[in-house]
C-alpha cells in the first residue's frame, strides 16, 4: 500500500506548482526529480532542446508516444502554437490519471488530449477515431523498443507526412539502437542528433524528418 512515486509526484507538484502556470509544473517536477526521487521525465537539460525544436517546428498537431505524468506534455503544450493541440498516448492506467491530473494543474486541459492505450492499437485508430489526418510532429519518449514497430506504423497509417518531424528521447540511454539505424539508413529521412553530456548520463535526442 502506500502512495506510488508517481502519486508522490503528483502531490508534490499540486503543493508547489501555481495552478494555472504549466512553467510552474515543469519547475515543480524537475526540483522533485533532482531533490526528492529521480523520475525518468525529458527533464530540464534535454528538455531545452524539445523547446527549441518545438519553437523551430510550431506544429499544430503534435502526438507523443508515452506520456508518463505528463511533464513533457506539460512543457511542449505550453509551446504550442495558438489553435494547437498535443494528443499524448498512454497505456497505463495508473500514470494517465496522474498525468491527467497535471495537466489540469497546469491549466492545459484544452490543449491536451490524453488517448489512453497501446500505442499499437491507438496509432490505426487516429484518423477515423479521433479524425486526425496527419501529424506536424511526434514525440518518442515510450518504450525504446517500440520506437521502431510504432514509427512503422505511422507511415503505414499515413499518420505522418512529408515534413513531420519526428524527435526521440532516449536514443543512447536507454538507446533506441534499431530504431536509430533504420531513420539514418533510410532515405525518407533528414536525421539530426542532439547529444547531452551532462552528470549522469550521456544521453541524445534524434530529431528525424520525414521527406515522404
Ligand atoms: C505496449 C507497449 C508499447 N506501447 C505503449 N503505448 C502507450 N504507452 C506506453 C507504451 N509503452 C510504454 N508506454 C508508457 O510510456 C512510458 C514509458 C517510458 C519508458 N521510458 C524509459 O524507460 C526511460 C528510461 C530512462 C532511464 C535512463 C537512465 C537510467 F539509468 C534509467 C532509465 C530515461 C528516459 O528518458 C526514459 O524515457 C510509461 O508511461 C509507459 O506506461
Ligand atoms: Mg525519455
Amino acid at each position: 500500500s502506500g502512495m506510488s512515486k508517481e502519486e508522490r509526484i503528483l502531490d508534490w507538484v499540486k503543493q508547489h506548482a501555481v495552478v494555472g502556470d504549466p512553467q510552474s509544473v515543469v519547475d515543480a517536477m524537475d526540483v522533485y526529480s533532482r531533490q526528492k526521487e529521480w523520475s525518468m521525465h525529458v527533464g530540464d537539460i534535454k528538455g531545452v532542446i524539445v523547446d527549441k525544436v518545438m519553437e523551430e517546428v510550431k506544429p499544430q498537431i503534435l502526438l507523443e508516444l508515452g506520456t508518463y505524468c505528463g511533464y513533457s506534455a506539460v512543457r511542449m503544450a505550453h509551446l504550442l502554437p495558438p489553435g494547437g493541440h498535443l494528443f499524448t498516448i498512454e497505456f497505463n492506467e495508473s500514470f494517465a490519471t496522474i498525468a491527467q491530473q497535471v495537466i489540469e494543474v497546469a491549466g492545459l486541459r484544452d490543449k491536451i488530449s490524453i488517448l489512453k492505450g497501446p500505442s499499437q492499437e491507438i496509432i490505426p485508430q487516429l484518423k477515423k477515431k479521433y479524425e486526425i489526418n496527419s501529424v506536424d510532429m511526434v514525440f518518442l519518449d515510450h518504450w525504446k523498443s517500440r520506437y521502431l514497430p510504432d514509427t512503422k506504423l505511422l507511415e503505414e497509417n499515413g499518420i505522418i507526412r512529408k515534413g513531420t518531424v519526428l524527435l526521440a528521447d532516449n536514443v543512447i540511454c536507454p538507446g533506441a539502437p534499431d530504431f536509430l539505424e533504420y531513420v539514418r539508413n533510410s532515405k525518407r529521412y533528414e536525421c539530426t542528433t542532439y547529444p547531452v553530456e551532462n552528470i549522469r548520463v550521456n544521453d541524445a535526442l534524434e530529431k528525424a524528418v520525414f521527406l515522404g
